[in-house]
């Protein structure tokens, strides 16, 4: 890796203020009365050198997030700050200048159909250079220093997408964002469609990536066991609405939304450092059932109490994100490499909210249900 793309980079992780900051955002999308409400009142924050979980079940609006970050996607209401500058309402020249600068990069989930089948690696990679203007020698020898950071020889680049493991094409798509000098990346689930081993391998690349370029990264996915080894801080959506977002740690081992508790229990196995196991709930003790009385159905209702079993009238109200109450957050150390971060040291420690009313009641109602499904 050069040391001109590791300085472009590192350079961001030293500012004292968000990298990213998304305060408020709504997004629609559809027309007439197919138009839907996507994002509601979406805040996000991403500081220099933090890694970002980003989860939620299918359809919660994790993509949609990502796209209006670069504006594939336009925010009905609040904004989109990066670097303290306001790029939401970027239109026209400024817009294309943002784009172009390559500050922040998408990298989408199915690299099979996110590279074109009939370029080269090495054009795939060099694309946005050369629309840029580069020289070709730059473009040729930021091609071969991008791929050295994936972990690709530089013979790799006179193949075709067809022509190589799904694994190597993950890191084709990281390649091709890395060679914009990127400060952001947003990563659409970028390990769902691989197996174990190149799933581990390129979480370790991102986590790498952190370390040696002060990148901020925000890793969509639905498999929060593979957050769990690497990310600082988990955010999570439910139905257009962030519900919980808090350190790692925390939120894996004693979560305060019962949807993350539910998110927790379905998934395979999360092992949060210093979690205790046999204290996890199941699903059955965070599901409703029929026994339990009807939820508030009101229009402007908590958007999980149709399914949450421990909903009062209290939710007929849809709770704003609040500091979690009585917590101690520590600095976050979910692994050697997120307690390396820049930014575990930053102002990012000790933001710990949730958007429940019940916040403190429900893990003992919980509890006091069966563990095992009703018949
Ligand atoms: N162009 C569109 N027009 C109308 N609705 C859309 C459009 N694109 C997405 N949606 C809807 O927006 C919601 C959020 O979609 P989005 O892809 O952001 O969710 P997601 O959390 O990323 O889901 P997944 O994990 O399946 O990728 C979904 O209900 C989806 O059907």
């Amino acid at each position: 890796m050069t040391a001109e793309l590791t300085e472009t980079t590192a350079a961001a992780a030293t500012k004292a203020r968000p990298l990213l900051e998304v305060s408020d955002v709504g997004v629609v999308l559809g027309n007439g009365w197919r138009a839907s409400r996507v994002l509601d009142e979406v805040s996000l924050t991403v500081w220099p050198g933090e890694i970002v979980g980003l989860v939620g079940e299918t359809g919660s609006g994790k993509t949609t997030l990502a796209r209006t970050v670069v504006g594939l996607a336009r925010p009905r209401g609040g904004r989109v700050l990066f670097d303290g500058t306001e790029i939401s309402r970027l239109r026209g020249a400024a817009r294309r200048r943002e784009r172009r600068s390559g500050h922040i990069q998408l990298i989408f989930q199915d690299p099979l159909r996110s590279l074109d089948p009939d370029l080269t690696v090495g054009d795939i990679v060099g694309e946005g250079l050369k629309i840029r203007g580069l020289p070709a020698a730059e473009v040729d020898a930021r091609v071969v220093d991008a791929l050295a950071a994936v972990g690709l020889v530089p013979a790799l680049r006179h193949r075709q997408p067809g022509q190589i493991s799904g694994g190597q094409r993950q890191r084709v798509s990281i390649a091709r964002a890395l060679a914009a000098k990127p400060r952001l990346l947003l990563c659409d689930e970028p390990v769902s469609a691989l197996d174990a081993s190149n799933r581990n391998y390129i979480l370790r690349l991102l986590a790498g990536l952190r370390d040696s370029l002060g990148l901020s990264i925000v890793i969509i996915s639905h498999d929060l066991s593979s957050l769990a080894g690497i990310a600082d801080r988990v955010v999570v959506l439910y139905r257009g609405r962030i519900v919980e977002d808090g350190p790692v740690e925390q939120v894996f081992t004693a979560p305060r939304h019962p949807y993350t508790a539910l998110l927790m229990a379905s998934a395979p196995r999360v092992e949060a450092p210093g979690g205790d196991p046999d204290g996890e709930l199941s699903v059955h003790q965070l599901r409703r059932t029929t026994a339990d009385p009807a939820p508030p159905a009101s229009p402007g209702a908590c958007v999980f109490a149709a399914r949450c079993p421990f909903a009062v009238d209290a939710c007929a109200v849809q709770p704003p994100l609040a500091p979690v109450s009585g917590a101690v957050v520590a600095r976050p150390a979910a692994s050697s490499l997120a307690a390396s971060s820049p930014a575990a040291d930053g102002p990012a420690d000790g933001h710990w909210t949730v958007a429940c009313h019940r916040q403190s009641a429900w893990q003992a109602l919980a509890r006091a249900r069966t563990a095992t499904a009703r018949r």
